[in-house]
C-alpha cells in the first residue's frame, strides 16, 4: 500500500475531531491525498509540507483541505501523538504528524519560507515576520489554523481551499492597511492560496466579546459603537476605491433576496409563514437604482478588534474577508451594496443582547438600540443608508442566521428566528427597538 492510503486513514480519525473541519458529522472520508513540494530543505528534520486531502460525502460535492504534515524519524516527534507510521521514498521509515500543533516544525516552515522560498511565496514585507519569534497554534475558535508569531505577526493557514486567490488575501493586499491589518505575504500553490502572513494587532478585545461584556452589565456601548460605524464607512471607502463601484438595479436585488429567502424556507419550515410579509419587504427595492462594490460580506462583531486609543489610529481593526461560509466562492466575491455590512453590524447589535440578564428586558433592548443609533449616526455621518434598504438587507441577514444557526448551533436559532419576526412587524409600522427613521 502507499504511504497516502495508509495516512489517509489516520487523517480521518482527526479530522473528525479537528475544530476547523467544517465537514464533521456528514460521513466524510479522505478519499485522495497529494503531496505538494517539501518547504524545509533535504536532510534536515522536522521535515515539513502541505499536503491536499480531498475529502468526499455521501450527500454532496467532494472538497479539498489543506494538511500542514510535519515529518520525522520514529520515536523522535516531538507531539504528545503522532497520527502514524509510513515509509516514504525520500526519507524512509517516518511519524507523521498535524506540523501546527509543534512549534519546532512552525519554526522550521517559516525560516524555510523566508530563506529559500518556493515559487508560490510572495512576499511583500518579508522584514515584518520574525524566524525567531515563538510560535504556537492560535486556541481560539477558527474555521482556518492561525499561527501567531510574536507580537509582530500571524500566519493563517487556509484549511477548505478553491481554486484561485483567497479573498482575505486579495482584499487585505490592496488595502492601505489602516482599518484591516497589513500583508507581509502569501502562499501559493498550483491553483491555492495556502496561507498568508499579516500584521498581528496586540492589545486588542475581540468586538463580540466586548459589546456583550458591556451588554451583561448594561454599560453603554454606544460610543464604541459609533467609532465602529465610522470605521466601516472608512473601509467601504477603501473598498471603493481599491475595487471600483457598479449598479445594480433593485428589482435584481429583491428577486435574489426573495430567491435566497425561498431556498431557507425549505430548509427551515418556521420561515415559510412569513412568505407574504418577506415579499412585501424585498419588494420596496424595485425601481431603485443601487450602487454596488466590494463589501466585507459577513461583518459583525467578532470580525472587528477594538484597541486602545492612540493618536490618529482607528480604534477598530476589521478582519476576515472570507464572506458567509454557506455562500460560493464565486457569490461572495461578487459587488454588493454596502448596506450590508452595515446590516450585519446591527444584526450582530442585536444578538449581543443575549448576554444581558433578561435579554428581553427594557434595559437590554434599550441597549440594543442606543447602540444601533449610534452605529448608525457614526456610519451614516459618512455614508447615509436608506431606511428601505437598510429593511430589506437586515431581513435577509436574520433569515440567513436562520439557516445557519438551525445547521451550527440550533440552541441559538430563536436570536434570529425571533429578528425576522421582528423585522416583519416593524416593517408594517409596527413597534421598533430602533430610532424611528430607521
Ligand atoms: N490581525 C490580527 N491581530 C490579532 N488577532 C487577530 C488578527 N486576525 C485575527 N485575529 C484573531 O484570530 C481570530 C480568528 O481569526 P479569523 O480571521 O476570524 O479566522 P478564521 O478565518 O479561521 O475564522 C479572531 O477572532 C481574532 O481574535
Ligand atoms: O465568523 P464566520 O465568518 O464563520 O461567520 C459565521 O459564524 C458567525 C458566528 O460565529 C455567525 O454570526 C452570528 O452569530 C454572532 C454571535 O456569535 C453574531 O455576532 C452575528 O451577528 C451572527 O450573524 C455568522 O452569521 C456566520 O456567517
Amino acid at each position: 500500500m502507499s504511504w497516502a492510503a495508509d495516512a489517509a486513514a489516520a487523517w480521518q480519525r482527526h479530522l473528525e475531531q479537528a475544530r476547523w473541519f467544517s465537514g464533521k458529522g456528514r460521513s466524510a472520508r479522505v478519499s485522495a491525498l497529494t503531496a505538494l513540494d517539501w518547504y524545509t530543505p533535504a536532510g534536515s528534520w522536522p521535515a515539513v509540507r502541505s499536503e491536499l486531502a480531498t475529502v468526499s460525502y455521501p450527500d454532496g460535492p467532494d472538497e479539498v483541505f489543506q494538511l500542514l504534515v510535519g515529518y520525522v524519524r520514529p520515536g523522535t516527534a516531538d507531539v504528545p501523538a503522532p497520527l502514524g507510521r509510513v515509509r516514504l521514498d525520500d526519507l524512509g521509515e517516518v511519524e507523521f504528524f498535524d506540523a501546527t500543533e509543534d512549534g519546532g516544525s512552525l519554526t522550521a516552515l517559516v525560516d524555510a519560507l523566508l530563506t529559500s522560498p518556493p515559487p508560490g511565496m510572495r512576499w511583500l514585507e518579508p522584514s515584518a515576520v520574525d524566524p525567531g519569534a515563538r510560535m504556537r497554534r492560535y486556541r481560539g475558535e477558527q474555521s482556518n489554523t492561525t499561527v501567531v508569531l510574536g507580537d509582530g505577526a500571524l500566519l493563517k493557514l487556509f484549511r477548505k481551499l478553491e481554486p484561485g486567490a483567497n479573498l482575505d488575501a486579495e482584499v487585505l493586499e490592496r488595502l492601505p492597511g489602516e482599518i484591516t491589518p497589513r500583508l507581509f505575504g502569501v502562499l501559493r500553490a498550483d491553483d491555492y492560496d495556502l496561507g498568508m502572513f499579516y500584521q498581528r494587532i496586540t492589545g486588542i478585545t475581540d468586538g463580540w466579546v466586548f459589546a456583550t461584556s458591556a451588554a451583561a452589565a448594561t454599560s453603554s456601548f454606544a460610543e464604541a459603537s459609533a467609532d465602529l460605524g465610522h470605521a466601516l464607512a472608512v473601509l467601504h471607502d477603501e473598498l471603493a476605491s481599491a475595487f471600483g463601484t457598479a449598479e445594480r438595479s433593485g428589482d435584481e436585488l429583491a428577486e435574489v433576496m426573495l430567491d435566497r429567502y425561498q431556498v431557507a424556507a425549505e430548509a427551515v419550515p418556521e420561515l415559510a409563514v412569513h412568505a407574504p410579509a418577506v415579499t412585501e419587504v424585498f419588494d420596496r427595492l424595485r425601481g431603485q437604482r443601487l450602487t454596488t462594490q466590494r463589501v466585507h460580506g459577513d461583518f459583525h462583531l467578532g470580525q472587528a478588534l477594538h484597541r486602545p486609543a492612540a493618536d490618529g489610529q482607528s480604534p477598530w481593526v476589521i478582519i476576515d474577508f472570507e464572506g458567509e461560509p454557506l455562500k460560493s466562492l464565486a457569490e461572495r466575491r461578487e459587488f454588493d451594496t454596502p448596506v450590508r455590512d452595515v446590516a450585519g453590524a446591527l444584526r450582530s447589535l442585536d444578538y449581543a443582547r443575549s448576554a444581558a440578564a433578561d435579554p428581553d428586558s427594557s434595559a437590554a433592548l434599550g441597549w440594543t438600540a442606543e447602540a444601533t443609533g449610534a452605529f448608525l449616526d457614526g456610519y451614516g455621518r459618512h455614508r447615509p443608508v436608506q431606511p428601505a434598504i437598510l429593511q430589506a438587507y437586515l431581513l435577509d441577514k436574520a433569515i440567513y442566521e436562520v439557516v445557519y444557526e438551525v445547521r451550527n448551533r440550533p440552541g441559538w436559532a430563536h436570536i434570529p428566528l425571533r429578528a425576522v419576526q421582528d423585522e416583519l412587524v416593524r416593517a408594517q409600522g409596527g413597534p421598533t427597538i430602533r430610532p424611528k427613521e430607521f
